[in-house]
């Protein structure tokens, strides 16, 4: 890509498993949709949003794999679903909406598994970097914030664990910080919602904060 500025606007959605992305996703997508209907709306997950990546998503939620190679391969996927899905979108000024983008890998691979920050800003760089030097960013990042224990008995009750969720609190609570210091680092970039409210609650939220789509 030539560079990140472009007539798009850019939506991740973001939060340690059970935090309650899915519960909203579908919902805030139509209403982007009524609130813009100059603009089309792109709804796309991560890992995923590619007949690769999707292929990717079920090796990288399968079976263990070699940390590295785990953060390598989310990146791979992501290169994919930019140059296929997210950059055309942006380029044609559509509003992209993905459930997971980067601070996904810094929070899982980094906070979580432990991999070197350093090593994630590099991925970060290689992958989002345009060719005038700027960074691909999501525009507006939904934080879903909550303790991990709290995420973790939702997620009992309804769901067979793929191999991230099958992690220990202790796993899930670094995920939480790591996501918190991505936001402190970049507080323009993110909406936290707190994620402990009733989903009516979180839902007014969303339909009430300023988005600036023009
Ligand atoms: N605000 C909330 N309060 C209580 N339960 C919730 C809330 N939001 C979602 N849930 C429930 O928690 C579970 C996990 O939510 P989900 O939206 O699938 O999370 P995520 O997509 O972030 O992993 C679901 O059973 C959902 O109904
Ligand atoms: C995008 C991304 C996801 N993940 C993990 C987080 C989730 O546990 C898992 C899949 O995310 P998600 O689609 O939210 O799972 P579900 O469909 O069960 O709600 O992949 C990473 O570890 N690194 C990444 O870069």
């Amino acid at each position: 890509m030539k560079t990140a500025h472009n007539p798009g606007y850019f939506i991740s959605f973001e939060g340690i498993d059970g935090a309650g992305k899915s519960t909203h996703i579908d919902a805030f997508c139509q209403l982007m949709r009524q609130k813009y209907p100059a603009r089309e709306v792109v709804m796309t997950r991560e890992p995923g949003g590619t007949a690769l990546g999707e292929q990717l998503r079920s090796l990288l939620l399968e079976g263990p794999m070699h940390l590295e190679a785990e953060a390598l391969l989310m990146f791979a996927a992501r290169r994919e679903h930019l140059a296929q899905v997210i950059e055309p979108a942006l380029e044609a000024g559509k509003i992209v909406i993905s459930d997971r983008f980067t601070d996904a890998s810094f929070a899982y691979q980094g906070g979580g598994r432990g991999l070197d920050i350093a090593k994630l800003n590099i991925l970060e760089r290689w992958v989002q970097g345009c060719d005038d030097g700027t960074l691909l960013q999501p525009n507006l990042t939904i934080l879903f914030d909550l303790p991990g224990s709290v995420a973790q008995a939702r997620r009992s009750k309804v769901r067979e664990p793929d191999k991230f969720e099958k992690m220990d609190l202790d796993f899930f609570e670094r995920v939480r910080q790591e996501y918190l210091r991505r936001a402190q680092l970049d507080p323009q970039r993110f909406h936290l919602v707190d994620a402990t409210q009733t989903p009516e609650r979180i839902w007014l939220e969303l339909q009430s904060f300023p988005i600036p789509i023009k």
